[in-house]
């Protein structure tokens, strides 16, 4: 790493043994992978809350944002439920990933699909077929960690006026 980027000392706890200590890939990443604790399967239309084995201790004035990582959105329906999480600098608990599996059901039972496209095994289980193995392992979400303004917030009768008032929610022409 070059000394071009800020650095902030984060410490971290294990909670699990076998949890994975966040790792920068390349250099220059803004992310580092978040990898489940344990396996966690997640039938169509639900919703799990993945377990890392890992809680942060941030420093003040930063947060830790759970985000999706690219390749699973692209290749399984797997979607983070509140891309992007909100870790509290405050926050001493587990960090947890919330992943919804948003195939509607198969009605077959079969094959389970497998979650982050890594570690590929199929297991023959009496579940549906659109359902969605995570197994240990798997790298399910990528953290950013992100410097966070603490804002005054100050009640006036009247906001300034800018180019844009109060137009929003496609004013500039997009059609629903
Ligand atoms: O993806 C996430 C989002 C949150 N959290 C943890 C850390 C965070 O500090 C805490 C609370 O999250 P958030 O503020 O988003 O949830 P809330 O519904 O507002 O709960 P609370 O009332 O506890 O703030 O839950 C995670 O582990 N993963
Ligand atoms: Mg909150």
């Amino acid at each position: 790493m070059t000394n071009e980027r800020p650095v902030t000392q984060v410490k971290i706890k294990k909670l699990h043994q076998d949890a994975v200590i966040p790792a920068y890939a390349r250099a220059m990443d803004a992310g580092f992978d978040l990898v489940a604790v344990e396996d966690t399967l997640i039938a169509p239309g639900q919703s799990a809350k993945v377990p890392t084995g890992l809680a942060f201790a941030l420093p003040e004035g930063f947060e830790l944002q759970v985000r999706p990582r690219s390749g699973i959105s692209a290749k399984t329906k797997l979607r983070l439920s509140n891309a992007p999480g909100t870790v509290d600098a405050g926050y001493r608990g587990e960090v947890c990933v919330l992943i919804d599996n948003i195939r509607i059901a198969s009605g077959k039972s079969g094959k389970v699909c497998l979650g982050a496209g890594e570690n590929e095994v199929t297991v023959e289980q009496e579940v549906d077929a659109h359902s969605y193995l995570i197994k240990k392992g798997d790298r399910i979400a990528q953290g950013v960690i992100a410097i966070v303004p603490v804002a005054q917030f100050e009640v006036v009768d009247e906001l300034d006026e800018t180019e844009r008032g109060a137009g929003g929610f496609g004013s500039s022409g997009i059609k629903s």
